[in-house]
């Protein structure tokens, strides 16, 4: 692994685009943000200058520096209000809130999805995509964003609220989905800049899924106070939190780090598991190096947690995916007093912007970025050089990295061990641009038909 200081060295700052008087270059960035990215990306500068309206914008193209940004918050940079949908989903869990209560409740949420427990999930993991698997029959023709978001939502639900029947999946998925959807909406367009008292139609469905949600959160938290038997969820975790003065979350502090968690790991995982398919089946020859370590480590059998560790290549897949489609393609920061960046003073409210999405297709970063590659993240020496330390980071990273990466990784490699053992997803021809919402997914509808895999 190489790192960004290696590389030759390009002008420090540049302006970018000039844009319009007011506007700025909000017009071209609404028109089609990713390829908006990909012109920034492309100056020969390390911070790129820009006007989104009247906000200054500073693009980082520089690894070091978005390390550098993205360990500064909390400290001299903070994280920008993510709009209204998302407060009013999220309430006050601690993906929304800052200094001293992030702190606290990030701890208290931390030992939740620490490595012992995620290997407690593990579990739900692989069964949930055994039981999907079971369900498709060979020649079959699936919706493969539809199908990878409903398992991600199934993984999500049982390992939040266990896998009790009295927990009702499908009351909480529909909630949610109407709720991720207005989320999705008013990132794409003005919602950032409508306030919060206007009421649109999507607003409205918004507020209604949120009181269907709180009300079959209530009741699951209350009949788990009346009987509270030791579980192996994250909502017994967080009944049993305490924060540094001994003090337990609230009934709605347990509410809003329940949709905290949700809305940080269903869509996410959903869709990073959507593009595995969809860069398989573009791809037969790392199909078949994966089918030969399955059936060298598996042989048909389910995989546990322990197989995480005996699975390099699935993961090399993983890793591979979340370079070139990552599900979060953008990582804002609000400069407060005193940021700096690389040693010069940052003006207090200037926006930095850092996208994997964008900086993931670097050839300073990485070697043929277009090519999907999963060798590039082979631990052995001959591949030294094709990635560059601190250019991947789907997710994020520093004091507010993404506190699910062990569960996002065991969670994909354990789907993707599980299904690839059984079936080929043949993916229709069609490009499937990604298009940006609150994750990045494929344009259109991705079909896929069911090849099985044969075992000889
Ligand atoms: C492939 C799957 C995933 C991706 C790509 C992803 C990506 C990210 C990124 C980029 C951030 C940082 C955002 C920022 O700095 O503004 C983040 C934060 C977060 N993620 Fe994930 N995530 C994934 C899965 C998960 C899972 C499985 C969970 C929960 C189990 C989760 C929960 C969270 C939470 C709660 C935060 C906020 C952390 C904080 O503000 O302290 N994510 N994620």
């Amino acid at each position: 692994m190489t790192t960004a200081a290696d590389r030759t060295a390009i002008a420090p700052v540049l302006d970018g685009p000039r844009g319009l008087p007011l506007l700025g270059s909000l017009p071209e960035f609404a028109r089609d943000p990713l390829a908006f990215l990909s012109r920034l990306a492309s100056y020969p500068a390390d911070q790129v200058r820009w006007r989104l309206g009247p906000a200054p914008v500073v693009f980082l193209n520089n690894p070091e520096m978005i390390h550098e940004v993205l360990a500064a918050r909390e400290f001299t940079f903070r994280k920008p209000d993510l709009g209204y949908a998302f407060r009013h989903l999220l309430g006050d869990g601690f993906i929304t809130s800052r200094g001293p209560e992030w702190r606290r409740k990030r701890g208290m949420v931390q030992p939740a999805v620490r490595p012992r427990q995620v290997r407690a999930y593990a579990e739900i993991m692989s069964a949930a995509a055994q039981e999907l698997a079971s369900q498709w029959a060979p020649g079959r023709r699936v919706d493969v964003t539809a199908e990878m978001l409903a398992l991600s939502q199934r993984i999500t639900v049982r390992t939040i609220f266990g896998t009790d029947s009295g927990v009702r999946e499908e009351v909480i998925a529909d909630s949610m989905l109407i709720a991720q959807h207005q989320i999705g909406v008013e990132f794409r367009g003005l919602g950032p800049m409508m306030p919060d008292w206007m009421r649109t139609p999507g607003r409205r469905r918004l507020k209604r899924a949120v009181d269907v949600l709180d009300t079959e959160v209530r009741r699951l938290v209350a009949l788990r106070r009346e009987s509270p038997t030791e579980r192996d969820d994250l909502l017994t975790r967080l009944l049993a939190a305490r924060d540094a003065a001994g003090a337990h979350l609230t009934d709605k502090e347990i509410r809003d780090e329940c949709v905290t968690m949700y809305v940080g790991a269903h869509e996410t995982t959903g869709t990073a598991l959507t593009w595995v398919w969809y860069l398989l089946s573009r791809h037969p020859r790392v199909r078949e190096r994966l089918t030969d370590e399955l059936r060298r480590v598996l042989n048909g059998r389910v995989p546990g947690y322990e197989d995480y560790a005996r699975l390099p290549y699935c993961e090399q897949i993983v890793k591979e995916a979340l370079r070139m489609r990552p599900p979060v393609w953008m990582i804002y920061a609000l400069a407060d007093e005193g940021a700096t960046l690389a040693g010069r003073p940052v003006r207090k409210g200037t926006q930095v912007w850092m996208s994997p999405w964008a900086t993931h297709f670097d050839p300073r970063w990485f070697g043929n970025p277009q090519e999907f590659s999963p060798e590039r993240w082979a631990r052995d020496a001959s591949t030294a050089g094709t990635v560059t330390e601190n250019a991947w980071f789907p997710f994020g990273g520093g004091t507010r990295v993404c506190i699910g990466v062990r569960f996002a990784m065991v969670a994909s490699v354990l789907v993707l061990a599980t299904i690839a053992q059984r079936f080929h997803l043949e993916v229709e021809p069609g490009e499937f641009a990604p298009k940006i919402g609150l994750t990045l997914q494929p344009e259109g509808t991705m079909h896929a038909s069911l090849r099985p895999v044969t075992t000889d």
